[in-house]
């Protein structure tokens, strides 16, 4: 998008879009892009609430340089200091040098540790507040949602909240910027997969942070990723509690690890009795095919995994593995799970995944089913029972 865009007649969105990086923070595909949002608010004091990363630094100043138009920056507010936001403050302060920055004393940390800035400084405490003419600025610490200097700036006139990382996602802002404007199905989905592989580890901080929220009415929400909710600004607020809640879907996601196809075959046949017991949402997902990214999103939306992997050196097949390394990382709870798998001769692939099971304290929905080599006649009917077990256990 060029340019700037009003979000309402004084506050705009000056952020940009990022189509060129693959991935985000080294790990996570951008297969859709991701835009850094940054907002302006003019006003007798002009604000600028976060900057973006430093490689569209270029861009980021001709539409800041074009709608202050000789005008300065007043005040900087950072709300989170993840270089991919603060990246580009450097810049801003060698064109406003006489701008204060605002932040908490973690802030500033990271501020002089990153960038060496340690001068006009301007601290604030959790519910401190700002005048800048007709607006006024409050703060709102929200600590480890995912760093630990994170907060959130509300803005008290026209009730807008500038939330830093929380409510954003994945996916740049293809001419559509607002909620309105775009297919929100792409875009929750992708805020899923930043919230479950990212902001999720730290759910219980988001639900203190959310309970803060509680009773503030919320006109806009500003993120710096993703749309700008203003249509329905409660919709992203309400997703996000349930998210951090671990409240599920019915569905069920089977993920398998397969060499030559025949515990491929066995989540086929299992999602097929899923099927017949009247469960719509069913995914099948190759681990080593799909992103993990992609993987622990669905988990975290669904109420059933069902992991299934053939043995491999006497454990799991290497990149289920990894996907059970990570999903434990999340700290994902309140879910059911089921298990299956292959083996040719002393097994360990199954029995493995029944470890796991018992570490992560998931509930296993029923027996699990170890087919040697392919699965016989006699797993079919055990894999039947598992769907059944699952279906069932998924309705509750
Ligand atoms: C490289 C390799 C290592 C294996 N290691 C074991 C093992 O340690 N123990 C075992 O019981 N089976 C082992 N197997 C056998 C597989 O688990 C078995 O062939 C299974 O059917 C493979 O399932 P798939 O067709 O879904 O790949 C191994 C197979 C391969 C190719």
């Amino acid at each position: 998008m060029n340019g700037f865009l009003n979000i309402t007649d004084d506050v705009f969105y000056v952020g940009v879009n990022d189509r060129d990086t693959h991935l985000f923070e080294n790990m996570w595909p951008l297969d859709k892009g991701v835009s850094y949002n940054s907002y302006i608010i003019r006003d007798e004091k002009n604000v600028l609430v976060d900057t973006v990363k430093v490689t569209k630094i270029r861009e980021f100043l001709e539409k800041v340089r074009s709608l202050l138009d000789g005008q300065k920056i007043d005040y900087l507010v950072i709300n989170h200091m993840e270089p991919d936001h603060s990246g580009s403050i450097t810049e801003i302060l060698e064109e406003y040098p006489d701008l204060k920055i605002v932040g908490n004393k973690k802030t500033f940390e990271f501020l002089e540790n990153f960038y060496g800035v340690k001068d006009n400084l301007y601290e604030v405490k959790d519910g401190d507040e700002l005048d800048i003419g007709n607006h006024k600025l409050k703060f709102v610490m929200t600590p480890m949602v995912h760093w630990p200097e994170t907060m959130m700036t509300y803005e008290t006139t026209e009730k807008i909240l500038f939330s830093g990382d929380a409510f954003g996602g994945f996916g740049t802002l293809d001419g559509g910027v607002f909620d309105d404007e775009v297919n929100l199905e792409f875009y929750e989905s992708e805020i899923r997969r930043y919230y479950s592989n990212i902001v999720g580890k730290y759910s219980m901080m988001v639900q203190r942070a959310l309970k803060k929220l509680e009773g503030v009415e919320v006109k806009y929400v500003c993120a710096t990723h993703g749309p700008v909710w203003r249509d329905n600004p409660s919709r992203i607020i309400d997703i996000y509690d349930k998210w951090s809640r671990y409240e599920t879907e019915e569905g069920v996601v089977i993920i398998y690890g397969s060499m030559y196809g025949n515990t491929e075959h066995m989540a086929d046949y299992l999602a097929r009795k899923l099927s017949e017991e009247g469960i719509k949402n069913i995914k099948i997902m190759n681990v080593s095919k799909v992103h993990l990214s992609h993987l622990i999103n669905e988990i975290w939306r669904f109420k059933g995994i069902i992991l299934g992997s053939c043995t491999y050196n006497t454990g799991l097949f290497p990149p289920m593995e990894e996907l059970a390394h990570w999903l434990e990382h999340t700290g994902i709870k309140n879910h059911v799970m089921g298990i299956f798998g292959t083996y040719g001769w002393s097994g360990g692939g199954v029995s493995t995944l029944e470890k796991y099971a018992e570490k992560m304290k998931m509930p296993l929905v029923g027996e699990s089913v170890e087919a040697k080599l392919s699965a016989n006649r006699e797993d079919l009917k055990k894999l039947n029972e598992l769907a059944k077990n699952m279906a069932k256990a998924v309705k509750e």
